[in-house]
C-alpha cells in the first residue's frame, strides 16, 4: 500500500462552478492549491460535504479529482478524495478511478438509502469498495448528522483494520468528544472534522484536521493548536470561542456549505468558486 504519514491541517475544499453552477471552474483549482500553501494548509479533501461531492455527476467528480491532482502533485500538497455518497457501481467507479491517478487517499461515505445499522453491515459495504483501491489508503467518513449513520466508532475500527487490509482510519465529524478519544490509537489517522470542538479535541490528543473554516481562516485553527500543545490553555479556549462566534455569524447566511461558501468567495474573491447546486441554494 502506498505510504501515508499525514498529520496537521487538510482543507475540505468547495466545488468551484461558472455560469450558475452548471459549469465545473476547472481554472481555480491550482491558485486555490497555492493560496492553501501559502498558509500552511497542506492537504486537501475532495468531493467532500464542503466540495457537494454528492451533487455532482460521477463523471463531474472524476474531473475535478484530476484537476486537483495534478495542481496537488505539482505543489506537493496532500490529496485525499471522497468516493461515497453514490450509487454502488459509481462509488466502485470512482474507488477505481482514484487508485488509477494515484490519489494518496480515499475517503467514503456509508451507503445512504439502505443505511447499514450495524458495524458489520457497514465494515462489509466499505470492504467491498476498497477491494477495487487496495493499494490506496482508504478512510470511513464518519458525520452522523447527514448521514444519519451512527454506529459506535471504536468498535467499527476495531473490526474495519482486521476486515480491510488497507483501512487507516477514519474522518470524525461530530461533536461527542467522549467517543472520539477512545477512537485513538497509536498507527491510526482519526482526522478531526468539528472545529467547534478543535481546543478539546487537541487537549485529548488529535493531531489532524479537516474542517470547513480551514478554507477560510486557517491561521485561527494553527494557533488554537499551538496554543494547547504549549499549554496555554487560556489563550486557547479565548480563540476557540471567537472561531465559534465567527462561524455563528457566517451561518446567519443560510446552510452549512452554502453559508461557508460564501464566507470564502469573500475572503478569496480572486478564487472563483461561485455558489452552490441546489438543493442547497434555495
Ligand atoms: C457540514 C460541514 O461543513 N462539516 C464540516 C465541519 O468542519 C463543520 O464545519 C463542523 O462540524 C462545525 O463545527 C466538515 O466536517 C466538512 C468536511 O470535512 C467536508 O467537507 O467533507
Amino acid at each position: 500500500m502506498k505510504p501515508f504519514n499525514f498529520t496537521g491541517l487538510m482543507a475540505p475544499v468547495f466545488t468551484p462552478y461558472t455560469n450558475s453552477n452548471e459549469t465545473l471552474n476547472l481554472d481555480a483549482i491550482e491558485p486555490y492549491v497555492e493560496l492553501l500553501k501559502a498558509k500552511q494548509v497542506n492537504g486537501v479533501l475532495v468531493n467532500g460535504t464542503s466540495g457537494e461531492g454528492m451533487l455532482l455527476t460521477t463523471e463531474e467528480r472524476m474531473l475535478v479529482t484530476e484537476a486537483w491532482q495534478k495542481a496537488c502533485k505539482k505543489h506537493g500538497i496532500t490529496l485525499m478524495v471522497q468516493i461515497g455518497g453514490a450509487p454502488y457501481p459509481d462509488v466502485v467507479q470512482l474507488a477505481r478511478h482514484a487508485a488509477q491517478i494515484d490519489v494518496d487517499a480515499v475517503l467514503c461515505l456509508p451507503e445512504l438509502y439502505f443505511k447499514p445499522k450495524t458495524c458489520e453491515k457497514l465494515v462489509s459495504y466499505l470492504k467491498g469498495i476498497a477491494k477495487h483501491c487496495h493499494t490506496t489508503p482508504f478512510f470511513y467518513y464518519h458525520i452522523p448528522m447527514f448521514t444519519d449513520v451512527n454506529v459506535h466508532m471504536p468498535t467499527f475500527l476495531d473490526s474495519a483494520e482486521k476486515e480491510i487490509p488497507n483501512f487507516l482510519g477514519i474522518k470524525y465529524t461530530s461533536g461527542d468528544l467522549d467517543q472520539g478519544s477512545a477512537c485513538l490509537k497509536e498507527g491510526r489517522t482519526i482526522f478531526l472534522g468539528a472545529d467547534t470542538i478543535l481546543c478539546g479535541a487537541v487537549a485529548a490528543g488529535f493531531d489532524s484536521f479537516i474542517m470547513t473554516t480551514l478554507n477560510i481562516c486557517p491561521e485561527v485553527a494553527i494557533e488554537i493548536i499551538a496554543d494547547v500543545n504549549r499549554g496555554a490553555v487560556k489563550e486557547a479556549r479565548d480563540k476557540q470561542r471567537k472561531l465559534n462566534a465567527l462561524i455563528t455569524t457566517i451561518l446567519e447566511h443560510g446552510d452549512w456549505v452554502s453559508a461557508m461558501k460564501k464566507a470564502f468567495r469573500e475572503k478569496c474573491p480572486s478564487i472563483v468558486v461561485g455558489d452552490t447546486r441546489p438543493p442547497l441554494n434555495m
